[in-house]
């Protein structure tokens, strides 16, 4: 093993995890949706605080890992969570119910985000979560720019498209669109970005003002 797969494994280990959490990420597996990682997980809670979050929208809830872990030190914050998939969404609720989160704090909302993001309000969210079908990136993330305010942030896990993104080999349709997600990104001068390599890959950036 490299230096940097020690590190990164070893990133990977760190973040403990409620009983809650451990219980979701069992259940998502099950059912074959694959949540957010330990570290990934860890990074979206603290966002949730550093970002003084308070209105939360994630595109694609699969069982609940990601909006359990951006609610975890939030309690404030209350989450519109969208899926397309009414199983994974009745599942989400339970885990949602399980871990004691109130009714108050969630607005699951079933269907394609490609249609419900469009009918939110505009500039409204303080952080915006993107994790669904990585063939439909840029759409979601275009939806996403129009609803989080400035000075929010979006943040898009996955976006090495299971390692396949540095691989100049590599040209399926998910890996292209997440090449063109991080050269908009790095291009724009209305959007401070970050990039890191925990789980498989994890794009955070800050819409600017103006
Ligand atoms: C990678 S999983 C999300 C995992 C979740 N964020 C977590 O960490 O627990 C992607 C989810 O997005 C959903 N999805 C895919 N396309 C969608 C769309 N157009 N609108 C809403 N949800 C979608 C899938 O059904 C799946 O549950």
């Amino acid at each position: 093993m490299s230096k940097l797969e020690r590190n990164w494994q070893y990133a990977e280990q760190y973040p403990g995890e409620t009983d809650a959490l451990v219980r979701a990420r069992r259940l998502s597996l099950e059912l074959g949706v694959e949540p957010v990682s330990r570290s990934v997980a860890a990074q979206l809670s603290a966002f949730t605080v550093l970002a003084g979050a308070k209105a939360v929208c994630e595109i694609g809830t699969g069982v609940g890992v990601s909006g359990l872990s951006l609610l975890r030190y939030a309690p404030e914050a209350t989450l519109t969570s969208i899926e397309l998939e009414a199983e994974h969404l009745r599942e989400a609720k339970g885990v949602f119910a399980q871990a004691g989160i109130p009714a108050a704090r969630l607005r699951l909302i079933e269907g394609d985000a490609r249609h419900v993001v469009p009918r939110l309000n505009l500039a409204a969210y303080d952080l915006v979560l993107v994790d669904a079908d990585p063939a439909q990136l840029l759409e979601h993330f275009e939806n996403a720019l129009g609803i989080v305010r400035p000075g929010g942030c979006i943040i898009v896990p996955g976006v090495f498209a299971h390692g396949r993104v540095p691989d100049p080999a590599a040209r399926d349709e998910a890996t292209i669109a997440c090449r063109d997600l991080l050269a908009l990104v790095a291009e724009s001068p209305a959007i401070a970005p970050m990039l890191s390599p925990a789980g498989d890959g994890v794009l955070a950036l800050v819409r600017l003002d103006g």
